[in-house]
């Protein structure tokens, strides 16, 4: 029991201990927030009608503790029940004194001397808790590479401001504290694992920010969880040099961010941009009315169907591979170059016969010193320099056109002595002259602007699309050699896309970086750093114009190529990514092998099944010590019963857990099931789509494509239709759908219709 460990009294002692101080800090910010609009001296200068002893007059003196209070108020709120999850006794090499240290969700600083009351997680010798081992240990911080001694590593579990447990942990494996996190119900929304973080993810989490991160991490080893705790780290740790708003998190979608969007106050990362990948580009790119996107699953609902020919799917293949590549890029950088050596006119630029801006040197600022800027900022950039050398010119050819026309009259009037005659010829001259100083002012006023005008101007869209449908463009700047027929039909299609003023998803990179190129954009980016999720759907183009147009290289990309439903589009070799788009450093890679969501008995058939992909690659789960029941597979030769089974296995399971999903092939057969569902009024269950933004408890009717970032407690994967055949497509989404379970998988399938299944062995499922 819980009371029986020796340090019990005096552990929950020093729990009270805190609390009081926790409480009295909340108190007195409150009073200062509340009433005191002055600085936070101020406001404790004023506190001894409130409380007069002396402990509030040191801390007026202590600034530290103010900041901290001010800075901490709301994340001390929020603890108030469970100050600290775990103590660590370590002693650093060199000091004299064995630290007692707590750590916590926030940080408390006593204000009489300074003692951390509560370490944040954060901090750099929390990782001593994280990764250390008892004895001898070591952690970084800005100063570099500490060394001491680990003597206790102590977890609590602390229950509305009481102790409930206390482990002493001596060898890291399978600690308590985790596996009683893993044992509870999936909530509608991710959770918070500070507590828990494993030695693996602790490293992902604190590694370095200026370098890019790689993370290829097996279903359910917490990349996402993650992700949201390193942003959070960051924040803590580079709370001086960036603001929350310079972080950006891409997810795959909207109801992620909302399945996220909890979290992220808790770890006090609220004002952080998360977006979703469409959703950035079209920002960038200001998609107006004038272009639409094409349904983004239109294409993998084409590649799942088992009807569709094998050569038209190629052809999608293949166009989603050309247009995510580099070679793309290329092409793109290729033409792009050309436009702007065309660009140059073909005249000097001058006013009357005086050169003021010679073409040569045109195209040097054009084509040399203004080359960091977009084609069409140089022009603008142009523009005022001309103008800045017309105003110079100007004033002298007025005042050399004036001097040669009092020249002539001089002469006029040295040549006729005779007034009459001497007038009657000078004031033609007069004339001529005041009519050359007009027309020189006119020119001017209109000179800059019409040598501008010869700039060619070009519509971003008929630019791209002029590329995108040129195969003689495609084939000139390509820098391998494109199968002709390839490139037609490639042409052929973008024809189509550009006639119906519609864009796909793979149209975004090469747009928004053309757009780079030629135009920029509106608005100053402000993101600096960015934690890209799911990412194995992304393609060496898209983290490309991502790195380009935010200029930076802080990125971090998590994903699971065994997850890669979209590999059509997508990456399938993390190598690549590093190699080709990160090439001025050299990428941090790390590779997450351990899951934490599912059984063993779940995981292991989930192997089984991504075995088949033959990817000498593929890095098998090895699922956390925690043991549920097998998955149950049934086959049917009719449908309705099949579907009154799964009626009655969500009746049974809604009673006994928050989340369950319906895993179907696609959505024709998640409306069928629906469908049935209504119509029986037994059970309940939304069919999810895409552009859904809620994740709701309950049961929910998810098709395969949709399925993955997510997690239910038990998960039904259904096929009627559909089957799960021997495609890496089908391997990877039978993967998913078995990976989203947290304690129970069952699986319901029309004979036959499960050859991926029927190979592996009975012992694999229940009895
Ligand atoms: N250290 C941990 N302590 C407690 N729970 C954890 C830990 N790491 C991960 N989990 C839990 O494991 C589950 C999977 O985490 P998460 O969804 O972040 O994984 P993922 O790698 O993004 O998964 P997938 O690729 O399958 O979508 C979540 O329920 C998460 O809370």
């Amino acid at each position: 029991m819980s009371n029986k460990h020796p340090d019990f009294n005096s552990e929950a002692k020093h729990l009270e201990y805190v609390k009081g101080y926790l409480n009295k800090t909340i108190e007195i910010t409150d009073v200062y927030l509340n009433k005191y609009k002055g600085s936070m001296r101020e406001a404790f200068a004023n506190l001894d009608y409130l409380d007069s002893s002396d402990s509030y007059i040191n801390i007026i003196l202590n600034t530290r503790f103010m900041e901290m209070a001010e800075k901490n108020y709301t994340s001390l709120n929020k603890v108030k029940d469970k100050p600290y999850f775990a103590r660590i006794d370590f002693q650093g090499e060199g000091s004299l004194k064995k630290e007692e240290l707590y750590i916590g969700k926030a940080s408390l600083i006593k204000a009489e001397d300074n003692e951390q009351l509560i370490v944040d997680w954060r901090a750099p010798v929390a990782s001593v808790y994280y990764e250390g081992k008892l004895g001898k240990t070591s952690y970084t911080s800005v100063e570099g590479q500490e060394q001491g001694e680990l003597f206790l590593k102590r977890q609590f579990i602390i229950d509305e401001g009481k102790i409930q447990d206390i482990i002493d942990i001596d060898i890291a494996a399978n600690d308590p504290l985790l596996q009683s996190a893993l044992k509870s119900s999936a909530e509608k929304r991710l959770k918070d694992i500070a507590s828990t973080i494993q030695a693996e993810q602790n490293k992902v989490i604190r590694a370095d920010m200026h370098v890019p991160l790689i993370v290829q991490g097996v279903a359910g080893s917490g990349k996402t969880t993650i992700a949201l705790h390193r942003i959070a780290y960051f924040i803590y740790t580079y709370e001086k040099t960036f603001d929350p708003e310079n972080f950006m998190i891409i997810a795959p979608n909207k109801m992620f961010i909302n399945y996220i969007s909890e979290v992220l106050p808790e770890l006090g990362v609220e004002k952080v941009k998360q977006t979703t990948y469409i959703e950035f580009m079209n920002e960038l790119l200001g998609l107006g009315k004038k272009q639409k996107l094409r349904d983004t699953t239109e294409k993998l609902i084409d590649l799942m169907d088992q009807q569709k020919d094998q050569q038209a799917k190629d052809k999608i293949i293949w166009s989603c591979k050309f247009k995510g590549s580099l070679e793309l890029k290329n092409i793109i950088d290729g033409y792009v170059a050309k436009v702007e050596r065309l660009s140059i006119p073909k005249k000097d630029f001058k006013l009357e016969d005086k050169v003021i801006v010679s073409r040569r040197e045109v195209a040097n600022y054009i084509l040399k010193d203004y080359k960091f800027l977009p084609l069409y900022k140089r022009f603008e950039q142009l523009k005022l320099v001309l103008r800045a050398k017309l105003k110079v010119v100007k004033e002298d050819v007025l005042k050399q056109t004036e001097d040669y026309y009092t020249y002539k009259i001089d002469s006029i009037r040295s040549k006729y002595p005779d007034p009459l005659e001497r007038q009657k010829h000078i004031v033609p001259v007069f004339d001529e002259r005041d009519k050359k100083l007009e027309q020189i002012k006119a020119d001017s006023k209109t000179l800059v602007k019409k040598y501008i005008d010869e700039f060619p101007k070009v519509e971003l869209y008929d630019f791209y699309w002029h590329v995108m449908t040129n195969t003689k463009i495609l084939g000139e700047f390509s820098e391998q050699e494109l199968d002709q027929q390839r490139l037609e039909d490639f042409c052929s299609h973008n024809e189509k896309l550009q006639y119906s003023k519609t864009i796909e998803l793979e149209d975004y990179a090469p747009l928004v970086y053309l757009k780079h190129l030629l135009y920029g954009f509106k608005d100053k980016i402000t993101i600096q750093s960015v934690v890209i999720d799911e990412a194995q759907d992304f393609s060496l183009f898209q983290f490309y114009v991502i790195k380009e147009i935010l200029n930076t290289e802080k990125i971090t990309i998590l994903g699971d190529i065994s997850q890669g439903i979209h590999s059509y589009r997508g990456t399938e070799n993390w190598q690549d990514v590093m190699d080709k788009v990160f090439t001025t450093r050299q990428s941090n890679y790390i590779t997450l092998k351990q899951s934490y969501r599912t059984t063993i008995e779940i995981m292991e058939l989930a192997n089984e099944v991504i075995k088949n992909l033959k990817n000498e690659g593929t890095v098998l789960a090895e699922p956390v010590i925690r043991h549920g029941d097998k998955p149950s597979y049934k086959s049917y030769k009719d449908d309705i019963k099949l579907l009154a089974d799964i009626e009655d296995k969500i009746g049974n399971l809604v009673v006994k857990y928050k989340s369950i999903a319906v895993i179907c092939k696609n959505r024709s057969e998640g409306l069928r099931i629906k469908r049935y569902l209504d119509k029986g009024k037994k059970v309940q269950a939304r069919l999810l789509d895409e552009k859904q933004e809620s994740y709701e408890a309950g049961a929910i009717i998810v098709p395969s494509y949709l399925a993955k970032g997510l997690e239910f407690d038990a998960v039904l994967i259904v096929n009627m239709d559909e089957g799960y055949y021997n495609t890496s497509l089908d391997i990877k989404l039978l993967y998913v759908a078995l990976t989203r379970a947290l304690h129970e998988v069952h699986i319901y399938s029309m004979d036959g219709q499960n050859p991926l299944l029927d190979k592996v062995g009975i012992n694999f499922f229940a009895k």
